[in-house]
């Protein structure tokens, strides 16, 4: 049996946006068409999705690095960009998404199910989107955003039918080796499974699936032993089933203290997954399985005990992994559970459609003092910060476009009221300037040099076209701040 992984760290690259073209039409005798620069087209997405032919996360485990692919750039003739490859990622069934604090983002059942683990860049808009009445031509374009970069843990958990709950050197993986055609590692030294074995039992003409799972011991909740490790592989089992050595020479041990044992780790045990439609690990079906019965003393020990276990309500099957006694009564037994259980439960819709929480942006943006600087502040939101991330520095143009988003976004004022000095420092995101008030948007941004801004380079002379349109802005017949943009 191939190694098993269940719990892998990611690092994911989404593709980056292309960037946007700045371009202007040519033609023979029209020497200054309109702008003609493409949008860049988006980077790619790396996205996770569940496929029942993979079983394991070993292939993470050799390749933990992931990139999709970049967004093309604008071009000119009004050309778009290409979108960048999506990559997808095989995982399989009962995989478990967590972000770098712990926390589930997705808990991925039914084949076919998806989930954007990394999302890829927003292209830039190229010139000729971004003309509009009070910017004819645009000197520059947006740049593409940078694909989202993070790094996610997957934690595979087995989707058995049963799981077998056992102290170490019980003869778990014993007795996955006689119902099964599994060939887990046996040995007479506790902690022989480090990982769990998924084996798949036959009866009749239907199967099911047992998970033989590292020892338990007193504490595994606490993280003793391999203990969390085996808790976490058993919340998903509809049926456990306590396997007990009955031939424990140990004074301080008896099957009845070992289960006693056994069910106080599963009452401590806090599951991950509270939707995972199995109730708690308390109130799941359970058997018990008295183990190595081919031992004398230990079938004595083993009839002594099932008038306790089946006092409790739970079916007794006394037996030898190594003998093969009792197979055939555990198997069927088993069984009769897992149907029930799965009448009750039919099997997850194939395509469960999961959300990732987003942080809702509700005031769009923020305003609060630099706690490093004196007089500083510090302004952040996601349109802000995507704005920042699109535009290109060396433009002058486009750093004007860039006041101007800001300024009809409510971001000038708000500086202001919060007491901000012309010349103080302002952040926003990664990049740091000395803010200085603008006039209102979009009234002198009229006819300015291709790649210049007029409030950057100042240009006495005006045109009657221009000047004849300022006269009816301020007269109120236009609305200056007309906008093709967000
Ligand atoms: N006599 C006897 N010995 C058994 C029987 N089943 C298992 N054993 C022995 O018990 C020892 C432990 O068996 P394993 O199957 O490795 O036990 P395990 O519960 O998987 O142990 P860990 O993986 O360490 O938790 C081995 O030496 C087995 O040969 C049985 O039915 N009779
Ligand atoms: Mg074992």
């Amino acid at each position: 049996m191939s190694r098993f992984v269940d719990r892998v760290v990611l690092h994911l690259a989404a593709g980056d946006g292309g960037r946007g073209c700045t371009s202007v039409h040519r033609e023979k005798f029209k020497p200054l068409g309109g702008p003609d620069g493409g949008n860049g087209g988006s980077g790619g997405d790396v996205v996770l999705v569940v496929d029942p032919q993979v079983h394991t996360l070993l292939d993470f485990h050799f390749r933990p690095h992931a990139r999709a692919g970049k967004g093309q750039p604008g071009m000119g003739a009004n050309r778009n960009g290409a979108r960048g490859e999506d990559l997808v990622l095989a995982v399989p069934p009962g995989t478990v998404v967590l972000n770098e604090d712990g926390q589930v983002l997705a808990d991925l059942v039914g084949a076919g199910t998806r989930f954007v683990a990394a999302e890829g860049g927003k292209g830039g808009l190229g010139n000729a989107a971004l003309a509009s009445r009070a910017r004819k031509a645009p000197g520059f374009a947006l740049l593409g955003e940078p694909g989202e970069v993070r790094d996610l843990t997957l934690e595979l958990k087995s989707m058995a039918d049963v799981g077998l709950v056992g102290f170490p050197s019980a003869g778990k993986s014993s007795l996955v080796s006689v119902l099964s055609a599994a060939k887990p590692k046996i040995a007479d030294y506790p902690f022989t499974t480090l990982a769990p074995n998924l084996g798949v039992v036959s009866v009749g003409d239907d199967t099911f699936t047992i998970a033989d799972v590292p020892g338990l011991i007193p504490g595994a909740s606490e993280g003793r032993g391999l203990g969390l490790d085996f808790l976490r592989h058993i919340e998903r089992t509809a049926v456990l089933a306590h396997v007990v050595d009955c031939a424990n020479l140990e004074s301080d041990r008896d099957p009845v203290s070992d289960v006693d044992a056994l069910e106080a780790e599963l009452a401590a045990y806090q599951p991950e997954l509270a939707d995972a439609g199995l109730g708690d690990l308390a109130d799941r079906p359970r058997v018990v399985v008295l183990n190595k019965i081919d031992v004398p003393d230990a079938a004595d020990m083993a009839e002594m005990v099932t008038v306790h276990f089946e006092a409790k309500g739970w079916p007794v099957y006394a037996i030898s992994a190594v003998a093969h006694k009792g197979l055939d009564e555990l198997r069927y037994g088993l069984y009769e559970l897992i149907k029930a259980h799965r009448k009750a439960n039919p099997p997850a819709a194939p395509e469960r459609i999961v959300l990732r929480p987003r942080a809702v942006d509700v005031a769009e943006f923020t305003v609060r003092k630099d706690p490093d600087e004196a007089g500083a502040f510090v302004v952040s939101g996601s349109k802000p910060e995507r704005w920042i991330r699109q535009t290109d520095f060396a433009n002058d143009e486009a750093v004007g476009f860039l006041a101007d988003r800001l300024a009809r976004l409510g971001v000038e004022d708000a500086l202001i009221k919060a007491g901000a000095q012309a010349g103080c420092a302002v952040t926003i995101g990664d990049v740091s300037f000395d803010w200085e008030p603008q006039t209102p948007a979009g009234v002198d941004l009229m006819r300015t040099g291709r790649g210049t801004d007029i409030r950057l380079e100042s240009d006495e002379r005006v045109g009657a076209h221009e000047r004849k349109y300022r006269k009816r802005v301020r007269r109120g017949l236009i609305d200056p701040d007309e906008e093709i943009l967000e």
